[in-house]
């Protein structure tokens, strides 16, 4: 069982796939632009809802953190009001947001957009200029459950067609009102789709067609693809996208987005496990009790360079971990060195962190039964840990036949 076991302990889904980036390639280069220079007036909030916290951590740090999961993406460039430009730079420098660009907004969300474009327009933006890239992504800074496969999507289809963006099926079904407030006709709802985020362009059709706009396009309009085809004749390519692109306007949105974090948060854990026979197998017996719950990755505990401990643990996709351990009582190094993988990666500053230290004690070969209060060096731990936002728990199992009644 163990020699099975410790050869079931590979992710249960290729890790890479899911790390910062994933695996995918482009053979064209893609930048983004977050329009975020809004006031959030139907959020009714004095702080501009792409600044106000979900989970302590501003809404728009994390939009960011999704596109910088995307290793194909190369600049994002965000769009803020002056007034939000000292507050949005903060957030780039305290959790770390290297590939951010801040560019300043308008009055209109498109002279917002606008704007992000020029900065990759030589000569058309006040501060040093980026390298054009081209496709560009357009993408809410309010609509933060974003994943890379609808980025791919709309980044490769505007490649192909020009421009590209994600719908949903409505909810509601439209309809238009006469001038006297009555029913004037209603539409065929089937025969409709919502226009959300992202969408993609090539970056020339975009710009092009922001060159072209009319002031009442820029005071009135909210669809960028509808300028696209207005002064481009370019017919964007409507991709079905997942349910989570909704854009966070009202304060509802802010607390459905919220949970939403919390409860993605809760279903992925990573347990760790050193090479020994029973932490093997106790790993695969709650990677089994748990996968129909969560994602469950089980990984022999390795440091080595291309350890992929190592990667579960920078790339935020993981906020519980477990580490099996046998009969070693003292602090292993084992937890010390997750301890400080952990806050290497700056992952309790995004949200809390989870640890749980699981300790096996075999009765047969320990030297006595182990008692909790036996744990004061890792109490010690637990204490700094919990200065740092991580939530360090110990569980002490003492057995005899337990592996054996698992084989
Ligand atoms: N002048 C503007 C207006 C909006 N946006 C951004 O465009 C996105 C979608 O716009 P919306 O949801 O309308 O945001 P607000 O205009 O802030 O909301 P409201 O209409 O309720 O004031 C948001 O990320 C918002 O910050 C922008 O960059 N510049
Ligand atoms: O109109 P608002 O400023 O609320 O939001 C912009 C939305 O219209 C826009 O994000 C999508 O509909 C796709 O264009």
């Amino acid at each position: 069982m163990a020699e099975a076991a410790r050869d079931n302990l590979q992710p249960n889904r290729p890790l890479l796939c899911k790390q910062a980036g994933g695996n995918r390639t482009l053979d064209f280069s893609v930048a983004a632009v977050l329009p975020a220079g809004g006031s959030g007036e139907r959020m009714g909030s004095a702080t501009p809802k792409q600044f106000c916290q979900l989970l302590q951590r501003p809404l728009i740090s994390i939009t960011l953190e999704r596109f910088e999961r995307v290793h194909w993406i190369k600049e994002i460039v965000v769009v803020v009001s002056k007034q939000n430009f000292e507050l949005m730079s903060s957030i780039i420098e305290h959790y770390g947001h290297s590939r951010a660009i801040v560019v300043e907004g308008a009055l209109t969300r498109h002279q917002s957009i606008f704007n992000g474009l020029k900065a990759f327009v030589v000569n058309q933006s006040p501060s040093s200029w980026l390298e054009k890239p081209e496709v560009v992504i357009i993408h809410d800074a309010v609509r933060p459950f974003v994943e890379e496969d609808i980025l791919f999507r709309v980044a490769t289809a505007a490649k192909e067609y020009g421009a590209a963006g994600a719908i949903r099926p409505l909810v509601s079904t439209v309809v238009a009102t006469n001038a006297e407030g009555y029913l004037d006709h209603s539409l065929e709802r089937a025969k409709y789709r919502a226009s959300e985020m992202p969408q993609a362009f090539t970056f020339d059709i975009i710009y092009r067609a922001y060159q072209q706009c009319t002031d009442y396009d820029f005071e009135y309009g909210t669809e960028c693809l509808h300028l696209t085809l207005k002064y481009c004749g370019t017919s964007a390519k409507l991709i079905d996208g997942p349910p989570d692109l909704w854009k966070v306007t009202y304060k509802r949105d802010l607390y459905a987005a919220e949970s939403l974090i919390k409860e993605s948060l809760s279903k992925s854990v990573c347990i760790f496990t050193g090479m020994q026979k029973e932490a093997v197998q106790l790993g695969c017996l709650l990677q089994e009790a748990l996968q129909l719950m969560m994602e469950v990755d089980v990984l022999t505990w390795s440091l080595n360079k291309e350890s992929q401990c190592i990667q579960a643990i920078s790339s935020g996709l993981y906020y519980n971990f477990i580490y099996i351990n046998i009969n070693n009582f003292d602090l292993p190094l084992e937890i010390v060195q997750l301890m400080e993988l952990i806050e290497n990666a700056k992952l309790s500053a995004l949200y809390p962190v989870v640890v749980t230290v699981v300790h096996l004690n075999n009765l047969e070969t320990a030297s006595s039964c182990i008692r909790m209060e036996d744990f004061t060096n890792i109490k010690e731990l637990a204490k700094e840990a919990h200065q740092k936002n991580v939530l360090l728990y110990r569980l002490l199992i003492n057995y005899t036949q337990v592996c054996e009644a698992a084989q």
